[in-house]
């Protein structure tokens, strides 16, 4: 204790509370909030405060910032003067050749296999194709008057393309899909799972809590890890085959994220096991969570919302020569400018990833702060995203707001960071963003929805992640807009 209270406090200037010795601020700043609002923690400190406050979390002094430069600041120095803080556990996790904890040259090495994998001739080709496909089968197995949990419905979704361009698994009661589909589920509440030093029962349940969670996923890591191996086995032998088949075939053949990795001959056995655990995760988790988010603000949101998209969406069908046809095309998916006004809007809202906290690497000078090295600052995106100086009634859901040009342009974009910034900034944005229109335009042609009748509250909360403890169950009701067959 008497260390703890002589020891040097760096950010003495900026307003702010350490909290109590040891725990600082970090259980008020983790406590679980409503996803109709910023949170307690947030809305005292930025109203006592202001946007940039000092504190202690997570066992370290901190700056929390909810100021849209100085975030911007910061992720663009990630990998020179800062680099993420992650919880304890997330490198045993993601093992420790992933992306999240390459730097320099292999930082790069990775992003560039990203952008082949995610480049625009593939998304236009055969992402679309393959999420076009798999809303339809989804949409498809739904019937009139069910209750289905938005949740596992946007997981399967996702997990499946995910699986499908990773390491082309499509049949769906493929063992492998499943073990996917079930163990994945887990991953986050691992990595943000801590050991908290609190005396009494609380300490050894989060300690109980950490020690199954991290047991558990090393049970995952070590099933995915030979799913890959296994897979690179069977690809040594039969990958010219499947590419021979497909040439005589006159189709072009699409590589899978592993065949990518393994043609460059560049990386070990352990960078590619890592980064195909990794780019799963990153893969499915965040826009299962966006998707599962959409369909809970649709639900609630005015009638003139759902009108407007199915006006777009109809006129999409309804201007196809051939009626029969459904697949999507590109420049379909181009034309729905409202689509993407609710997606951006969803995205402003959800803040699937609603701050990221980072470690400064050396004293950093911004402004007439210095930020001691050591020193943690958390990059709020959420609090910036709900700023009422940046968005006109922040926690309205107003998909109309992107489609007005207005003076407050210049401050929206600057506070608009649902995927980050600066050189970890996520390369998957625009496949997320297909992923979500395309998924939207079978449920809206097909179904209106509802939240579905239950005894307690089954809502979106912070846990410090976005999560629907209660699946977020959704009672849905077929329409008959036009004839399908
Ligand atoms: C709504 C969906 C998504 C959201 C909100 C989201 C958000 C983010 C954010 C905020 C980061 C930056 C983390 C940092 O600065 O430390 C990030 C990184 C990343 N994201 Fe996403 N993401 C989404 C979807 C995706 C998809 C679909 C993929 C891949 C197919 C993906 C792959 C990645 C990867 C690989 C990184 C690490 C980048 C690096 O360290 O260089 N994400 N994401």
């Amino acid at each position: 204790l008497l260390w703890f209270s002589t020891k040097e406090k760096p950010f003495k200037a900026l307003p702010g509370n350490r909290g109590w010795p040891l725990a600082g601020e970090t259980l008020s700043f983790l406590k679980p909030y409503s996803a109709n609002s910023l949170g307690v923690y947030m809305k005292n400190h930025i109203s006592r405060y202001g946007k940039i406050f000092s504190s202690n979390l997570l066992g370290r002094e901190a700056i929390v910032s909810a100021d849209a430069e100085l975030n911007r600041f910061v992720l663009n120095r990630d990998g020179k003067q800062f680099k993420t803080a992650w919880f304890a556990a997330a490198q045993k996790i993601f093992g420790r050749e992933s992306i999240a904890f390459a730097t320099g040259k292999t930082h790069m090495k990775f992003r560039s296999i990203i952008a082949d994998f995610l480049s625009t001739k593939r998304l236009q080709t055969v992402f679309l194709e393959d999420a076009d496909h798999l809303a339809s089968v989804l949409t498809k197995s739904w019937r009139d008057g069910d209750v289905i949990s938005a949740k596992q419905e946007s997981f399967k979704y996702c997990i499946k393309l995910m699986a499908k361009s990773t390491l082309s698994i499509k049949e769906e009661d493929d063992p492998q899909m499943q073990m996917l589909q079930r163990d994945y589920s887990h991953f986050l509440s691992a990595i943000f799972s801590l050991p908290l030093n609190i005396p009494g029962m609380k300490y050894w349940n989060a300690l109980q809590v950490y020690i199954n969670t991290y047991l558990l996923f090393n049970k995952v890591r070590r099933k995915v890890v030979n799913m890959v191996k296994k897979t690179m086995g069977e690809r040594m032998i039969d990958s010219s085959c499947r590419k021979k088949v497909f040439y005589e075939a006159g189709d072009e053949y699409n590589y899978d994220l592993l065949e990518m990795l393994m043609e460059r001959k560049e990386y070990s056995n352990e960078e590619i096991e890592d980064f195909m655990l990794g780019m799963i995760f990153a893969g499915h988790d965040s826009t299962s969570r966006a998707i599962a988010f959409m369909l809970y603000l649709l639900a609630n949101s005015p009638s003139a919302v759902i009108t407007a998209l199915q006006e777009e969406h109809l006129k999409i069908i309804n201007s196809r020569s051939d009626k029969k046809q459904q697949k999507l095309s590109w420049d379909d998916y181009k034309s729905m400018k409202f689509s993407r006004c609710v997606i951006k809007e969803t995205l402003r809202l959800s803040s699937v990833a609603p701050f990221i906290p980072k470690v400064a690497t050396e004293d950093v000078r911004y402004k007439e702060m210095i930020i001691p090295r050591g020193s943690l600052v958390i990059v709020h995106m959420r609090a910036v995203q709900l700023d009422p100086f940046a968005f006109h009634n922040p926690m309205n859901f107003n998909p109309w707001r992107w489609l007005d040009a207005c003076c407050d342009d210049e401050k929206r974009k600057r506070s608009y960071m649902p995927f980050g910034g600066g050189t970890r900034m996520c390369p998957g944005e625009n496949l997320a963003q297909l992923e979500m229109v395309v998924l939207l335009h079978h449920i809206i042609i097909n179904y209106e929805w509802e939240m579905a009748e239950s005894a307690a509250p089954d809502q979106p909360i912070y846990l410090p992640y976005l999560d629907f403890p209660r699946g977020l169950h959704i009672k849905i009701k077929a329409l008959h807009l036009f004839d399908r067959k």
